[in-house]
Protein backbone atom coordinates (compact mmCIF):
# COMPACT_ATOMS: atom_id res chain seq x y z
CA UNK A 1 0.00 0.00 0.00
CA UNK A 2 1.14 4.09 0.07
CA UNK A 3 4.31 4.45 2.46
CA UNK A 4 2.68 7.51 3.73
CA UNK A 5 -0.95 6.39 5.01
CA UNK A 6 -1.42 6.22 8.85
CA UNK A 7 -1.76 2.80 8.76
CA UNK A 8 1.73 2.09 7.11
CA UNK A 9 3.41 4.23 9.82
CA UNK A 10 1.09 2.19 12.35
CA UNK A 11 2.60 -1.05 10.82
CA UNK A 12 6.03 -0.17 10.65
CA UNK A 13 6.01 1.17 14.51
CA UNK A 14 4.69 -2.10 15.65
CA UNK A 15 7.60 -4.07 13.29
CA UNK A 16 10.04 -2.37 15.41
CA UNK A 17 8.41 -2.94 18.49
CA UNK A 18 7.84 -6.85 17.80
CA UNK A 19 11.78 -6.95 18.02
CA UNK A 20 12.30 -8.58 20.90
CA UNK A 21 15.26 -6.25 22.00
CA UNK A 22 14.83 -6.73 25.64
CA UNK A 23 18.06 -7.17 28.18
CA UNK A 24 20.27 -8.90 29.00
CA UNK A 25 19.55 -10.95 25.27
CA UNK A 26 18.35 -8.34 22.95
CA UNK A 27 18.27 -9.14 19.57
CA UNK A 28 19.94 -6.05 18.22
CA UNK A 29 20.77 -7.54 15.37
CA UNK A 30 17.50 -8.08 14.30
CA UNK A 31 16.61 -4.22 15.47
CA UNK A 32 19.97 -3.41 13.30
CA UNK A 33 18.71 -4.84 9.83
CA UNK A 34 14.90 -3.77 10.55
CA UNK A 35 16.82 0.01 10.68
CA UNK A 36 19.06 -0.11 8.29
CA UNK A 37 16.25 -1.32 5.68
CA UNK A 38 14.13 1.36 6.90
CA UNK A 39 16.79 3.83 5.45
CA UNK A 40 17.37 2.26 2.61
CA UNK A 41 13.47 2.47 1.80
CA UNK A 42 13.94 6.59 2.07
CA UNK A 43 17.46 6.28 0.68
CA UNK A 44 19.33 7.53 3.00
CA UNK A 45 22.93 5.94 3.49
CA UNK A 46 23.38 3.97 6.61
CA UNK A 47 26.07 2.05 8.40
CA UNK A 48 25.87 -0.63 11.33
CA UNK A 49 29.14 0.11 13.52
CA UNK A 50 30.11 -2.49 16.68
CA UNK A 51 32.47 -0.75 18.88
CA UNK A 52 31.61 -3.88 21.07
CA UNK A 53 31.23 -6.84 19.07
CA UNK A 54 27.34 -8.51 18.97
CA UNK A 55 26.60 -4.56 19.73
CA UNK A 56 25.75 -2.21 16.69
CA UNK A 57 24.96 1.12 16.72
CA UNK A 58 22.99 1.83 13.29
CA UNK A 59 23.96 5.42 11.97
CA UNK A 60 22.09 6.94 9.40
CA UNK A 61 22.56 10.09 7.77
CA UNK A 62 20.59 13.06 5.69
CA UNK A 63 23.50 15.13 4.35
CA UNK A 64 23.07 19.09 4.90
CA UNK A 65 23.50 21.48 1.82
CA UNK A 66 25.75 23.60 4.32
CA UNK A 67 28.22 20.03 5.47
CA UNK A 68 30.24 22.68 7.25
CA UNK A 69 27.74 23.72 9.67
CA UNK A 70 27.64 21.29 13.51
CA UNK A 71 25.09 18.44 12.94
CA UNK A 72 21.86 17.33 14.44
CA UNK A 73 21.90 14.07 16.20
CA UNK A 74 18.60 12.72 16.73
CA UNK A 75 18.83 10.25 19.35
CA UNK A 76 17.61 6.89 20.67
CA UNK A 77 18.39 3.43 21.84
CA UNK A 78 17.24 0.38 20.47
CA UNK A 79 16.90 -1.57 23.70
CA UNK A 80 14.35 -2.39 26.30
CA UNK A 81 14.09 -3.27 29.86
CA UNK A 82 12.62 -6.88 30.36
CA UNK A 83 8.58 -7.72 30.93
CA UNK A 84 6.95 -10.35 32.70
CA UNK A 85 4.62 -11.06 29.89
CA UNK A 86 1.93 -12.96 32.29
CA UNK A 87 1.05 -9.53 34.23
CA UNK A 88 0.47 -7.64 30.96
CA UNK A 89 -2.62 -7.13 29.55
CA UNK A 90 -1.25 -8.02 25.94
CA UNK A 91 2.05 -10.50 25.18
CA UNK A 92 4.84 -7.53 25.60
CA UNK A 93 6.17 -7.63 21.86
CA UNK A 94 3.15 -8.40 20.33
CA UNK A 95 2.06 -4.74 19.81
CA UNK A 96 -1.47 -5.21 19.72
CA UNK A 97 -3.34 -2.31 18.85
CA UNK A 98 -6.67 -2.16 20.63
CA UNK A 99 -9.27 -1.25 18.32
CA UNK A 100 -11.30 0.98 20.90
CA UNK A 101 -9.07 3.05 22.72
CA UNK A 102 -5.76 3.08 19.48
CA UNK A 103 -3.58 1.94 22.39
CA UNK A 104 -0.41 0.19 20.83
CA UNK A 105 0.61 -2.08 24.54
CA UNK A 106 4.26 -3.06 23.74
CA UNK A 107 7.51 -2.77 25.65
CA UNK A 108 9.48 0.26 23.88
CA UNK A 109 6.53 1.84 22.98
CA UNK A 110 7.30 4.66 25.59
CA UNK A 111 11.24 3.55 26.12
CA UNK A 112 11.83 4.42 23.18
CA UNK A 113 11.02 2.87 20.23
CA UNK A 114 8.26 5.29 19.49
CA UNK A 115 11.00 7.99 19.39
CA UNK A 116 13.05 6.36 17.27
CA UNK A 117 10.75 5.74 14.62
CA UNK A 118 9.55 9.08 14.63
CA UNK A 119 12.74 10.60 14.03
CA UNK A 120 12.54 8.38 10.50
CA UNK A 121 9.14 9.07 9.80
CA UNK A 122 9.65 12.53 10.24
CA UNK A 123 12.69 12.31 7.75
CA UNK A 124 10.82 10.27 5.59
CA UNK A 125 7.90 12.72 5.17
CA UNK A 126 10.33 16.16 4.84
CA UNK A 127 12.60 14.40 2.03
CA UNK A 128 9.23 12.61 0.27
CA UNK A 129 8.12 16.93 0.53
CA UNK A 130 11.25 18.01 -1.51
CA UNK A 131 13.15 19.64 2.12
CA UNK A 132 16.30 19.74 2.08
CA UNK A 133 18.47 20.29 5.43
CA UNK A 134 20.83 23.02 5.31
CA UNK A 135 22.84 20.92 8.61
CA UNK A 136 22.99 17.50 8.02
CA UNK A 137 21.08 15.35 10.24
CA UNK A 138 22.10 12.10 12.02
CA UNK A 139 20.04 9.33 13.14
CA UNK A 140 21.76 6.96 16.35
CA UNK A 141 20.60 3.64 17.58
CA UNK A 142 22.10 3.17 20.51
CA UNK A 143 22.49 -0.39 22.23
CA UNK A 144 22.73 -0.88 25.89
CA UNK A 145 21.13 2.22 26.97
CA UNK A 146 19.05 0.39 30.12
CA UNK A 147 21.99 -1.35 31.65
CA UNK A 148 24.42 1.92 31.23
CA UNK A 149 25.28 2.96 28.12
CA UNK A 150 29.04 1.77 28.54
CA UNK A 151 29.36 -0.74 25.26
CA UNK A 152 26.96 2.27 23.38
CA UNK A 153 26.38 5.53 23.63
CA UNK A 154 29.58 5.82 25.85
CA UNK A 155 32.07 4.38 23.42
CA UNK A 156 29.69 5.94 20.27
CA UNK A 157 30.01 9.36 22.00
CA UNK A 158 34.54 9.00 22.62
CA UNK A 159 35.10 8.02 19.26
CA UNK A 160 36.67 8.93 16.20
CA UNK A 161 33.39 8.00 13.96
CA UNK A 162 31.54 10.19 16.04
CA UNK A 163 34.27 13.60 16.39
CA UNK A 164 33.93 13.30 12.34
CA UNK A 165 30.01 14.16 12.42
CA UNK A 166 30.47 16.95 14.06
CA UNK A 167 27.37 17.24 15.99
CA UNK A 168 26.30 20.59 17.75
CA UNK A 169 22.88 19.34 19.39
CA UNK A 170 21.67 16.33 20.34
CA UNK A 171 18.03 15.40 20.80
CA UNK A 172 16.85 12.27 23.02
CA UNK A 173 14.78 10.36 25.13
CA UNK A 174 11.89 12.68 27.43
CA UNK A 175 9.12 10.91 29.82
CA UNK A 176 5.27 10.90 28.68
CA UNK A 177 3.12 13.65 30.17
CA UNK A 178 -0.64 12.71 31.64
CA UNK A 179 -1.64 16.43 31.34
CA UNK A 180 -1.41 18.25 27.87
CA UNK A 181 2.35 19.38 27.91
CA UNK A 182 5.39 17.57 26.26
CA UNK A 183 8.18 17.65 28.91
CA UNK A 184 11.37 18.85 28.05
CA UNK A 185 14.64 18.06 29.88
CA UNK A 186 17.91 20.19 30.31
CA UNK A 187 19.55 17.84 32.61
CA UNK A 188 19.47 14.77 34.52
CA UNK A 189 20.77 12.91 37.83
CA UNK A 190 23.88 11.03 38.07
CA UNK A 191 23.47 7.40 39.42
CA UNK A 192 25.67 6.12 42.39
CA UNK A 193 25.13 2.57 43.16
CA UNK A 194 26.26 2.67 47.05
CA UNK A 195 27.02 -0.58 48.62
CA UNK A 196 28.00 -0.08 52.67
CA UNK A 197 28.89 -3.28 54.89
CA UNK A 198 29.21 -3.58 58.18
CA UNK A 199 31.54 -6.06 60.46
CA UNK A 200 30.77 -7.01 64.46
CA UNK A 201 31.60 -9.13 66.44
CA UNK A 202 29.39 -12.87 66.43
CA UNK A 203 27.25 -13.78 69.30
CA UNK A 204 24.82 -15.97 70.74
CA UNK A 205 21.37 -14.62 69.98
CA UNK A 206 20.11 -14.22 73.44
CA UNK A 207 22.98 -11.53 73.89
CA UNK A 208 22.34 -7.58 74.35
CA UNK A 209 25.82 -6.22 73.03
CA UNK A 210 27.07 -3.14 71.22
CA UNK A 211 28.92 -2.45 67.85
CA UNK A 212 27.38 -6.15 66.09
CA UNK A 213 27.58 -5.72 62.33
CA UNK A 214 23.54 -5.74 62.21
CA UNK A 215 24.06 -2.99 65.07
CA UNK A 216 26.29 -1.14 62.93
CA UNK A 217 24.79 -1.37 59.68
CA UNK A 218 21.04 -0.47 61.28
CA UNK A 219 22.48 2.75 62.95
CA UNK A 220 23.43 3.85 59.04
CA UNK A 221 19.71 2.84 57.77
CA UNK A 222 18.18 5.15 60.35
CA UNK A 223 20.68 7.67 59.22
CA UNK A 224 20.00 6.74 55.71
CA UNK A 225 16.11 7.23 55.99
CA UNK A 226 16.53 10.44 57.66
CA UNK A 227 17.84 12.21 54.83
CA UNK A 228 15.44 9.85 52.72
CA UNK A 229 12.59 11.25 54.18
CA UNK A 230 13.86 15.40 54.15
CA UNK A 231 14.15 15.53 50.76
CA UNK A 232 11.13 13.71 50.08
CA UNK A 233 9.45 15.91 52.25
CA UNK A 234 10.62 18.78 49.90
CA UNK A 235 9.01 16.88 46.93
CA UNK A 236 5.47 16.01 49.04
CA UNK A 237 5.17 19.38 50.18
CA UNK A 238 5.76 21.09 46.36
CA UNK A 239 9.42 22.92 47.01
CA UNK A 240 11.13 20.72 44.68
CA UNK A 241 10.41 18.45 41.24
CA UNK A 242 11.28 15.12 41.96
CA UNK A 243 14.43 15.28 39.31
CA UNK A 244 15.96 18.52 41.95
CA UNK A 245 16.16 16.07 45.12
CA UNK A 246 18.43 13.45 45.62
CA UNK A 247 17.04 10.32 45.78
CA UNK A 248 18.06 7.32 48.02
CA UNK A 249 16.50 3.86 47.72
CA UNK A 250 17.62 0.49 48.91
CA UNK A 251 18.39 -2.39 46.25
CA UNK A 252 19.31 -5.09 48.95
CA UNK A 253 19.63 -6.17 52.29
CA UNK A 254 22.18 -8.77 53.03
CA UNK A 255 22.78 -10.94 56.24
CA UNK A 256 22.29 -13.97 58.24
CA UNK A 257 23.63 -17.36 58.10
CA UNK A 258 22.73 -19.82 55.85
CA UNK A 259 21.12 -23.25 57.02
CA UNK A 260 19.90 -25.88 54.97
CA UNK A 261 16.03 -24.77 57.00
CA UNK A 262 16.33 -21.43 56.28
CA UNK A 263 18.60 -18.93 58.50
CA UNK A 264 20.78 -19.74 61.80
CA UNK A 265 18.33 -17.87 64.41
CA UNK A 266 20.28 -17.94 67.38
CA UNK A 267 23.16 -15.95 66.26
CA UNK A 268 23.94 -12.93 65.74
CA UNK A 269 26.27 -12.41 62.39
CA UNK A 270 29.57 -11.06 61.77
CA UNK A 271 28.74 -9.34 58.43
CA UNK A 272 25.98 -6.76 57.04
CA UNK A 273 25.77 -5.48 53.95
CA UNK A 274 23.24 -2.85 52.06
CA UNK A 275 23.07 -2.00 48.70
CA UNK A 276 21.41 1.30 47.70
CA UNK A 277 20.85 3.58 44.38
CA UNK A 278 21.24 7.35 45.27
CA UNK A 279 20.24 10.09 42.26
CA UNK A 280 22.22 13.24 42.67
CA UNK A 281 20.81 15.89 40.41
CA UNK A 282 23.72 18.18 38.95
CA UNK A 283 22.33 20.81 41.05
CA UNK A 284 23.03 19.49 44.28
CA UNK A 285 26.58 19.47 46.48
CA UNK A 286 28.25 15.94 45.68
CA UNK A 287 31.22 16.75 47.93
CA UNK A 288 28.64 17.10 50.90
CA UNK A 289 27.05 13.55 50.27
CA UNK A 290 30.55 12.11 49.86
CA UNK A 291 31.26 13.88 53.70
CA UNK A 292 27.81 12.53 54.99
CA UNK A 293 28.54 9.10 53.04
CA UNK A 294 32.26 9.12 55.05
CA UNK A 295 30.55 10.19 57.93
CA UNK A 296 27.40 8.92 58.63
CA UNK A 297 26.53 6.37 56.74
CA UNK A 298 29.63 4.19 56.36
CA UNK A 299 31.98 5.70 59.37
CA UNK A 300 35.42 4.03 59.86
CA UNK A 301 34.44 4.30 63.28
CA UNK A 302 31.88 1.84 63.59
CA UNK A 303 33.60 -0.81 61.33
CA UNK A 304 32.13 0.35 58.14
CA UNK A 305 33.44 0.25 54.33
CA UNK A 306 31.84 1.23 51.45
CA UNK A 307 31.79 0.93 47.46
CA UNK A 308 30.55 2.18 44.70
CA UNK A 309 28.94 0.02 41.81
CA UNK A 310 28.41 2.72 39.65
CA UNK A 311 29.15 6.50 40.33
CA UNK A 312 28.77 9.07 37.53
CA UNK A 313 30.02 12.24 37.68
CA UNK A 314 27.72 15.50 37.72
CA UNK A 315 30.60 17.40 36.19
CA UNK A 316 31.39 17.68 32.87
CA UNK A 317 35.19 17.68 31.23
CA UNK A 318 35.60 21.16 31.75
CA UNK A 319 33.97 20.42 35.80
CA UNK A 320 30.96 22.57 34.98
CA UNK A 321 27.55 20.94 36.09
CA UNK A 322 26.16 18.88 32.89
CA UNK A 323 23.61 20.95 32.13
CA UNK A 324 22.39 22.65 28.77
CA UNK A 325 21.32 25.58 28.44
CA UNK A 326 17.40 26.92 28.83
CA UNK A 327 15.21 29.61 27.59
CA UNK A 328 17.08 31.90 25.65
CA UNK A 329 20.50 31.83 26.25
CA UNK A 330 20.37 28.53 24.35
CA UNK A 331 19.49 29.07 20.42
CA UNK A 332 18.50 25.16 20.36
CA UNK A 333 15.40 25.58 22.97
CA UNK A 334 13.88 28.81 21.64
CA UNK A 335 13.82 26.87 18.33
CA UNK A 336 12.02 23.47 20.26
CA UNK A 337 9.61 26.21 21.48
CA UNK A 338 8.68 27.65 18.50
CA UNK A 339 8.40 24.23 16.74
CA UNK A 340 6.38 23.18 19.45
CA UNK A 341 3.98 25.91 19.51
CA UNK A 342 3.97 25.70 15.50
CA UNK A 343 2.51 22.17 15.94
CA UNK A 344 -0.53 23.27 18.28
CA UNK A 345 1.20 21.70 21.01
CA UNK A 346 2.50 22.91 24.53
CA UNK A 347 5.94 22.80 26.33
CA UNK A 348 5.89 22.48 29.95
CA UNK A 349 9.02 24.07 32.05
CA UNK A 350 12.34 22.65 31.94
CA UNK A 351 13.09 19.59 33.85
CA UNK A 352 15.99 17.57 35.22
CA UNK A 353 15.09 13.52 34.54
CA UNK A 354 15.06 11.29 37.44
CA UNK A 355 17.03 8.51 36.05
CA UNK A 356 20.09 8.22 33.86
CA UNK A 357 19.83 8.43 29.77
CA UNK A 358 22.69 8.31 27.41
CA UNK A 359 22.58 12.29 27.13
CA UNK A 360 25.36 12.27 30.26
CA UNK A 361 27.93 11.24 27.22
CA UNK A 362 27.28 13.98 25.41
CA UNK A 363 26.86 16.51 27.94
CA UNK A 364 29.96 14.91 29.67
CA UNK A 365 31.56 17.21 26.33
CA UNK A 366 29.14 20.28 26.91
CA UNK A 367 27.37 19.52 24.04
CA UNK A 368 23.74 20.40 24.29
CA UNK A 369 21.46 17.77 25.03
CA UNK A 370 17.27 17.78 25.12
CA UNK A 371 15.35 15.17 26.25
CA UNK A 372 12.20 15.15 24.58
CA UNK A 373 9.38 12.65 23.74
CA UNK A 374 6.66 14.15 22.64
CA UNK A 375 3.53 12.10 24.19
CA UNK A 376 1.21 14.27 25.98
CA UNK A 377 -1.69 13.19 27.53
CA UNK A 378 -0.23 9.74 28.37
CA UNK A 379 0.27 8.06 31.64
CA UNK A 380 3.97 7.22 32.61
CA UNK A 381 4.51 3.86 31.98
CA UNK A 382 8.35 3.60 31.65
CA UNK A 383 9.04 0.44 32.70
CA UNK A 384 6.07 -0.61 34.03
CA UNK A 385 3.29 -2.99 32.68
CA UNK A 386 1.03 -2.60 29.94
CA UNK A 387 3.23 0.24 28.59
CA UNK A 388 1.32 1.87 25.42
CA UNK A 389 0.76 4.73 23.41
CA UNK A 390 -1.92 5.69 21.03
CA UNK A 391 -1.95 6.09 17.70
CA UNK A 392 -3.02 9.57 17.61
CA UNK A 393 -0.09 10.61 19.99
CA UNK A 394 2.24 8.82 18.00
CA UNK A 395 1.09 10.04 14.49
CA UNK A 396 0.46 13.66 16.62
CA UNK A 397 4.61 13.12 17.07
CA UNK A 398 5.47 12.85 13.50
CA UNK A 399 4.01 16.26 13.05
CA UNK A 400 6.48 17.91 15.67
CA UNK A 401 9.10 16.26 14.98
CA UNK A 402 8.75 17.45 11.37
CA UNK A 403 9.03 21.10 12.27
CA UNK A 404 11.66 20.63 14.72
CA UNK A 405 13.79 18.93 12.41
CA UNK A 406 12.84 21.64 10.13
CA UNK A 407 13.70 24.60 12.30
CA UNK A 408 17.00 23.08 13.78
CA UNK A 409 17.92 22.05 10.27
CA UNK A 410 17.30 25.52 8.58
CA UNK A 411 18.63 28.04 11.53
CA UNK A 412 21.83 29.98 10.22
CA UNK A 413 23.40 30.53 13.47
CA UNK A 414 26.48 28.55 13.81
CA UNK A 415 25.83 26.66 16.95
CA UNK A 416 28.71 24.80 18.64
CA UNK A 417 30.14 21.63 18.96
CA UNK A 418 32.30 19.30 20.65
CA UNK A 419 35.59 20.73 19.37
CA UNK A 420 34.00 24.61 19.43
CA UNK A 421 31.90 24.90 22.38
CA UNK A 422 32.88 28.73 23.21
CA UNK A 423 29.35 29.72 21.56
CA UNK A 424 27.39 27.55 23.57
C1 LIG B 1 23.52 3.60 35.61
S1 LIG B 1 22.95 3.15 34.09
C2 LIG B 1 21.27 2.82 34.33
C3 LIG B 1 20.46 3.49 33.33
C4 LIG B 1 19.00 3.44 33.63
N1 LIG B 1 18.33 4.16 32.61
C5 LIG B 1 17.01 4.10 32.48
O1 LIG B 1 16.27 3.60 33.29
C6 LIG B 1 18.74 4.01 35.02
O2 LIG B 1 18.75 3.22 35.98
O3 LIG B 1 18.52 5.20 35.17
ZN1 LIG C 1 15.04 4.97 27.66
ZN1 LIG D 1 14.44 2.76 30.18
Amino acid sequence: GDSSSPSQIISRFQQYLQINTAQPTPDYHLAAEFLISQADSISLPSRSIEFVHGKPLVLIHWPGSDPDLPSILLYSHTDVVPAEPHKWDHPPFSAHLDPSSGRIFARGSQDMKCVGMQYLEAVRRLKASGFRPRRSVYLAFSPDEEIDGHDGAEKFAYSDVFDALNVGVVLDEGLASPGDSYRPFYAERSPWWLVIKAVGAPGHGAKLYDNSAVENLFKSIESIRRFRASQFDLVKTGLRAEGEVISINTAFLKAGTPSPTGFVMNLQPSEAEAGFDIRIPPTADPESLERRINEEWAPVSRNMTFQFKQKASVYDKEGKPKLTKTGSSNPWWILLEEAVAKADGKLGKPEIFPAATDSRYFREWGLPAIGFSPMANTPVLVHDHNEFLSQAEYLKGIEVYELIIRAFTSSEHTGASKDHKDEL
